[in-house]
Order: C-alpha cells, then structure tokens, then sequence
C-alpha cells in the first residue's frame, strides 16, 4: 500500500465535509489520479459502482484496504511552534509573557545552530505524520538557514506545510540575542523565504511560505507595515497569535487603542489567507471583521488551558460564519496529536458551557449553547482546516487531494477498541476521537504517497 496513485482503493472512509455531521463511505471506492489527487468517489448502490470494481480489478489497479479499518482524511494542523518541540511537556508553570522571555525565547534561538535545527525538526516532522497530521502550519524561528531547513525537511519527509520565518524587531519586547536585526531585516528575510519556496525543485506545490509576523507586541510599527504591503503584494498565507490571553490582548489595546483584529487589519495583514492563532478574546465586532475578510482562527483548546486564561467561544464564533479549525500549538499545549486537539476541544466547549467554578449558582455559572460533539471535532482537524487554508485536503472529494490516515483498531498497542456486535460505523468514528492514538494509525498517505513518521 506504499503508493496509491492511480489506484483505486477500496475500503470504509469517513469524513466530515459540513459542520456538525459526519459522512459513511462503507464500501467505497475512491480513485486517484496520477498525481495522488482524488479523481472519482463511489459507493454502493452507485451507478456503476460494481463495473468501477470490475474495471480496477481487470488493471489490476484495485488495492482493498483490510477488513476492520478506517480511513479518515490526514488532520490539519493549523498551529505549531517548529522549535518549540524539545520543549513539548515541560515549562507551562508561567503565564504567556514570562514563558516566552524565560524559557521559549531562549530555546529559539538555538536554532542558529543548524545540526540542532536538524535533529528537533527531523524528529518533529517524522512525529506529526506518525501522529497523522498530513497538513501542518508551522512558525519556524527568526533564523532563515534553519526555516530554510525546515521546509527542506517536510519535502523530503513528503508532509504537506506552510512554513514561515518568525517577524520579531521590537526591541522593547525581544531580547537582543534573539530578535531581527531591524524592521528592514525582518521583511527581506520574509521575502527570501518566500522565494526559496518558491524556486525549490523539489517542492511541487507541497510546501507554501507563509507572512509570520509573531504577534504585535513583538513587532513594531514599520516591521507590520511592511509585512502587510508584502502579504498584499504576494497573495501569500498570513499566520500570527491573536488576543490569546488578557495580557497579550491588553497590550495591543493600550499600544494602539484598538484590538488585534482592528491592528492587523490596518496593517493589510488580516487576509482571506490569514490564519489568527487563539482568539480567545475577540469582542462581537472582531468576529464580524474576521469573518468579512475570510480570516481564520486556529483553535487552540489544550494551549489555551495554560495561557489564554479563557476558553475560546468556538460556537460563537462559528455563528458568526469565522472559519475555525485546530491547532496543537506546539509546545503551549504539551500534545503533538490532532486526535487529542480534538478531545480537549470538545472537553473545553463542555466546560465553558457549564462554568467552572461550583460557588456560582449554576444559572450564571457557564454560557449555555458553547457545547461541540466529536462530530464537530472531526470536521475541524479535517475539513474546516483545509477551508481555513484554502486547500484542497480535509475531504474525500473529486478534486482534492489524498491526504488520508488509516486506523486499525487491531493494531499492537491499540488504545481503541471495537466492538462488531454493537458499533455501529458512527460509534466507531466517535470511539476513533475520544480513545484512538498514534498506535491506531498504521498508515498515513499525502498525495496518495505512503509517508512514514518517526519510530513509535
Ligand atoms: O502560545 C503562544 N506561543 C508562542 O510562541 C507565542 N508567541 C507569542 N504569543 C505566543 N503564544
């Protein structure tokens, strides 16, 4: 099953294309093209579903997943810090703004030294594809020899990225050992990354570049014009935090008198293309603007827990029609698994309905209708990632490409167990979000290529 190109595979997929339902494919047929992008789905009672069968067994190009498994969509990760990995489990005693200076900044910056650079993004990649995310959004560092690395290294591993050079100049806010030279720096450093993407030979539209300015408090003015007019200029994705945590949201408004959202549309960085990384504290309006510029927001459940003093109002920001999907925000949240981005996502929305806190009477504890099911989890690690981004993956569709996983509940070390006489294929999915683990995934494809991960 190494490549599916060309292949028509035959097998039970699940996806979820619509907020809130998810869709059975159970003896379906999906067929790829040359290029690993999904040329026709079928399922019976299909019109020509059986000759379809036929037809690939006679080339011999029918390849019949075994008897037991799942293939879902590969999981979209809109968040996560690329250096920040080493630091993965440890280090979340502080809040936001004495975390970067005391432990995250400092780690950054060894990514000056390339064989470090290596060894962490090396691991870090082959983990993410074991962990079945196929499309991964990732801040890399200020260095451009290391971000140059990183996109390098996704190509190799065939994994599907956008990958941008952090933006940082204010030297108020970024300490000298590790900040860009200047505004001037910062944005030519942007733009070299985003013309060595473009030019690689080997990339194929695989790897995008994406405008990285960290978040305003660490840049100043003339860095965020310059970036905007380029993002402007270039069409290109767009990626920064967004009033994630009272601090981060009160220093925007005291530097600028208005919010995140106001701050980066002003400086042309709020784009169809721009990714907003947490949110939490988006007033009414915020959403209104975010949702009319088509930006999107990377819902950071597990992250939020130690940073953000706030759950994120998922559900309101969905009626306001934000593009939402889901980041593990590596290392903010200590988790490198989209499954359990999910899990926390849901348990997150449970919480902020009901409130918290046992001393305030249960009517004004929690805010009533903020609850999501694993349905709505499953759409936003898939398909509402790919929205967000604007690429065709997260669904089995003609047209899009065939980023998949497949679980095997029998598989060594299963933490997800099945049961035939009283699952049905929806409870199996839910079971997949709420117990399945790196273990279950036995193979990940990305453009119908079998990529492999790091050992287990
Ligand atoms: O969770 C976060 N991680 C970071 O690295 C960061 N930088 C600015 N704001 C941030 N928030």
């Amino acid at each position: 099953m190494t490549d599916l190109r060309g292949k028509t595979i035959a097998g039970t997929f699940f996806h979820a294309p619509h907020p809130g339902s998810i869709e059975i494919l159970a003896d379906a047929l999906i067929t790829l093209d040359a290029r690993g992008d999904i040329a026709d789905v079928s399922r019976w009672p299909d019109a020509g579903h059986a000759e379809k069968r036929k037809a690939a067994e006679d080339a011999g190009t029918l390849v019949t997943m075994p008897a037991g498994t799942y293939v879902l969509p590969g999981f979209v990760d809109l968040h996560i810090h690329a250096p920040q990995y080493p630091q993965l489990g440890k280090a979340l005693n502080v809040p936001l703004e004495v975390w970067l200076h005391r432990y995250t900044f400092p780690l950054e910056a060894r990514y000056a030294d390339i064989a470090f650079a290596r060894h962490h993004y090396d691991m870090l990649v082959g983990d993410l594809i074991a962990n079945g995310t196929t499309t991964a959004l990732y801040f890399a560092t200020v260095h451009q020899e290391a971000t140059r690395l990183l996109v390098d290294i996704c190509i190799e591993k065939g994994q599907r990225a956008l990958v941008g050079k952090v933006a940082m100049d204010d030297p108020e806010q970024c300490p000298d050992y590790y900040r860009d030279a200047s505004s001037e720096a910062g944005i030519a450093d942007t733009r070299a990354l985003i013309d060595y993407v473009a030019a690689h030979p080997e990339n194929h539209g695989l790897v995008h570049p994406v405008i990285t300015p960290r978040f305003v408090p660490s840049c100043t003015d003339p860095l965020l014009e310059g970036l905007g007019a380029l993002a402007q200029e270039c069409g290109c994705h767009v990626q920064t935090h967004c009033s994630e945590s009272d601090w981060a949201h009160g220093y925007v408004l005291s530097r600028f008198g208005k919010t995140d959202t106001e701050t980066l549309d002003g400086f042309g960085l709020l784009t169809r293309r721009t990714v907003l990384a947490h949110s939490n504290f988006l007033t009414e309006d915020d959403m209104d603007r975010v949702a009319a510029r088509g930006a999107g927001v990377a819902h950071c459940p597990l992250s939020n827990a130690y940073f953000a003093n706030s759950v994120f109002p998922l559900r309101a920001a969905l009626a306001k029609g934000v593009r939402v999907g889901l980041g593990t925000d590596i290392s903010g949240g200590p988790s490198a698994s989209m499954i359990e981005a999910q899990r926390m996502a849901i348990a997150a929305s449970r919480m902020l309905e009901t409130g918290v806190d046992p001393d305030i009477a249960q009517e004004k504890r929690g805010r009533p209708g903020s609850r999501i099911d694993f349905d709505l989890a499953f759409h936003l690690a898939t398909a509402a990632g790919g929205d967000a981004l604007d690429l065709p993956v997260g669904q089995f569709k003609p047209g899009y490409h065939f980023d998949a996983i497949l679980v095997d509940p029998s598989a060594p070390g299963s933490t997800l167990r099945v049961s035939e006489e009283l699952d049905t294929d929806e409870d199996v999915l839910q079971k997949i979000v709420y117990t399945a683990s790196r273990a279950n995934l036995t193979q990940v494809w990305i453009a119908g290529r079998s990529v492999s991960g790091g050992t287990a």
